[in-house]
């Protein structure tokens, strides 16, 4: 049950968002700061002292629920938007992957439900769509480049694969209520897609999927949406939420994105993703990083043997050259390790491992820069470092940005989606920092 209790002050941020995984998140806070709005990424939830501290325009907080039981998710989801709405955010973000990552079982649909129903909203709208990395949808269907989804490489992702690129059709196994489109037609014009989605909202159409090709799709999106309390997706809305907002008088003026983080030490690039951009993207790297292939089933066969010898490993390197540490491995090399560990074995394993291989090279072979890929192990990698909140910097591709972590002993830190970044990402992620 949601508490009754609002915060007015002035310091309260207008929108608040939740995103299912961290990278999610860290995309969406880069592309609300694009768009001129001062972000803060939390790790945790945050308590609503901690909002109190600062001032922004826009919260997004960071779960790890998109491959959790659906009960699971909707509980921690719940959490985080009671604790947004007691401090006062007037308008609400569901982030979820540009891909639409999840199952017939959830966990978008029961949770963009549970947010409706907690904020008493009777439509949202779905729109992964972000064509600058890719991502489009037209008549309801998800294109990532020019292949549909289910034949773009996700179909083989190791905890969600993805095999119906219609997402109407996908989104109804989801939800309890009926499933609308909005479609490109209607995004000619801002009033055109408003009276779209005031039609079907009297026809009874509580989720509306939304077509969108282009950016400058978007900004019509953003326009139409900007009274909806509630609007879910991915990243590609949130770039233009900043003006639709201003020009709305929610949000007062566009404000400058941050700076890059100054923090001297070693580089750190720990890979859990399995995606094919990830394959490319840790096979270039390593012509210029020292690195470690993970032998998954011996660490779970001996995993405090096995992080001895590789923190001696690192110890020896040359701490001029950037460590790369990767589980990544194609389809077969991940199905072997499933089939001898199980699915959801294998990614604990491996996550719990990564975590504890940062903590090592932070506290003992001075690394504070670090890169991990994989939105699941950017969270397990986040959670186990203890560190809760990020200021967001500039952009490194479409959708990562460097961070650096709030507190003593901060880290530059970019975490990036498995399909995000061409195959140079790693490379140009350090130079920046050089
Ligand atoms: N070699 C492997 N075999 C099996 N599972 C793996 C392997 N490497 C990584 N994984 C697991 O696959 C999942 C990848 O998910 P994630 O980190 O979210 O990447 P992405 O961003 O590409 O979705 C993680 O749970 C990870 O632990
Ligand atoms: O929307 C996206 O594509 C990303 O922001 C995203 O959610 C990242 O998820 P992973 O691919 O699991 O890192």
């Amino acid at each position: 049950m949601m508490t009754n209790k609002i915060n007015t002050t002035a310091a309260s941020a207008v929108l608040g968002c939740v995103a299912d995984d961290v990278t999610g998140a860290t995309d969406l806070a880069i592309n609300l700061a694009q768009g001129g709005m001062r972000v803060i990424q939390w790790l945790e939830i945050p308590t609503l002292d901690d909002l109190q501290v600062h001032a922004v325009d826009a919260v997004v907080v960071a779960l790890k629920t998109r491959s959790i039981a659906p009960s699971d998710a909707i509980s921690q989801s719940m959490a985080a938007i009671e604790v947004l709405r007691d401090h006062g955010c007037q308008r609400f973000y569901f982030k979820y992957c540009s891909t639409f990552d999840s199952t017939e079982q959830g966990n978008i649909g029961p949770v963009a439900e549970a947010m409706m129903d907690a904020l008493d909203v009777k439509q949202t709208i779905f729109c992964p769509a972000f064509p600058r990395a890719g991502r489009t949808v037209y008549q309801g269907h998800l294109f990532v480049g020019d292949a549909l989804l289910n034949e773009s490489g996700m179909q083989n992702h190791p905890l969600n694969p993805m095999q119906d690129a219609n997402l109407v059709r996908f989104l109804t196994h989801q939800v309890t209520r009926p499933v609308g489109r909005l479609s490109y037609r209607d995004l000619a014009d801002v009033g055109r897609a408003t009276e779209s989605l005031q039609t079907q909202q009297l026809d009874g159409i509580a989720h509306v999927v939304v077509d969108c090709v282009d950016d400058s799709q978007l900004q019509t999106i953003a326009a139409a949406v900007s009274d909806m309390p509630l609007v879910t997706g991915g990243s590609g809305l949130a770039r233009y939420l900043g003006e639709a907002y201003r020009k709305s008088g929610l949000v007062d003026e566009h404000r400058a994105a941050s700076k890059l983080p100054s923090i001297p030490g070693r580089s750190l690039i720990l890979s859990g993703s399995c995606s094919q951009a990830t394959n490319r993207q840790v096979a270039k790297a390593k012509s210029f990083c020292s690195t470690w292939q993970l032998d998954v089933l011996e660490i779970a066969r001996d995993p405090s043997g096995y992080q001895r010898r590789l923190a001696a490993w690192a110890e020896a390197c040359d701490p001029r050259r950037p460590l790369l540490i990767y589980s990544t491995d194609d389809p077969e090399g991940v199905r072997s390790v499933q089939q001898a560990l199980g699915q959801t074995e294998a990614a604990q394993v491996i996550e719990s491992f990564l975590g504890k291989v940062a903590m090592d090279l932070t506290t003992d072979v001075g690394v504070r820069r670090l890169v991990v890929a994989g939105g699941e192990t950017s969270g397990a990698v986040v959670r186990d470092l203890g560190i809760r909140a990020l200021k967001i910097g500039p952009e490194i591709c479409a959708g990562v940005p460097w961070t650096q972590s709030i507190g003593t002993q901060p880290l530059a830190i970019a975490l990036k989606s498995g399909n995000f970044g061409d195959d140079n990402f790693f490379h140009t992620a350090l130079e920046m920092l050089a």
